[in-house]
């Protein structure tokens, strides 16, 4: 796993926002998705690109819930991405003085980007994204994580046992990279923590209290 600590400049984190605020306005936008079992997810969610359901855990061009077609990934956001993963084999290359070999991190580009927003009371179990094709995951094509907003409490580990799991707070501007070897690493966010967000962010966007999230894959 690779962190990149405040990688995303304020005038792209407010540009995000911005567009998150556009896109998850119109059709589909932002709902708040549910398990198979009932249970409702403690964020709401938007997808671009394709839909992903919750559950039924599979990939498509048309959301089930409302029939309406997820918005296209943004192309300022994909740049954005691509030029994370850069940084990220730049570091690589530094850190572990290895020749770089694009098995440690793939590089990839994203046809799917899935967009959460948490208030101060949102949460995701520990889990693994492993809905994207078997191509992908075989590869280890990297999941780019984006965090703005308040800061969390981002879990993970190799079991799905909270108590044995690594935290890591997650700041607004950082970006998470896992692929590779830690493709399929157990995730989560225990907690999201209120009033943490940098006050300049709040005042250009008038982002809401909470943690807005994008997750970037290659399906
Ligand atoms: O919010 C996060 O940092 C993680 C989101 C996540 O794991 C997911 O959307 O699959
Ligand atoms: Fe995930």
């Amino acid at each position: 796993m690779v962190l990149l600590k405040h990688y995303i400049t304020h005038d792209r984190q407010v540009e995000i926002v911005k567009i998150c605020r556009e896109l998850g306005l119109g059709p589909g936008g932002f709902y708040r998705p549910g398990y198979a079992d009932g249970a409702k997810l403690r964020l709401h969610m938007m997808c671009l690109g394709l839909d992903w359901d919750p559950q039924t855990g599979k990939y498509r061009n048309k959301r089930l819930v409302d029939g309406t077609s997820p918005p296209s990934i943004p192309e300022s956001f994909v740049k954005l991405v691509v030029k994370a993963i850069e940084e990220a084999h730049c570091l690589i290359r530094k850190e572990c003085r290895v020749s770089f070999d694009e098995s440690i991190l793939p590089s990839m580009s994203p046809d799917v980007c899935i967009v959460n927003f948490y208030n101060n009371h949102g949460r995701l179990g520990l889990h693994k994204d492993r809905d994207e094709s078997r191509e992908s995951i075989k590869k280890g094509l990297p999941v780019v994580s984006f965090s703005i907003g308040d800061s969390s409490e981002f879990i993970y580990g190799d079991q799905r046992d909270v108590d044995k799991a690594e935290k890591v707070v997650l700041e607004s501007g950082d970006v998470l990279i896992f692929g590779g070897e830690s493709r399929l690493v157990f995730h989560g966010v225990s907690s999201i923590i209120p009033n943490s967000a940098p006050n300049k962010l709040i005042q250009d966007t008038m982002l809401s209290p909470g943690r807005l999230n994008l997750t970037f894959r290659q399906y």
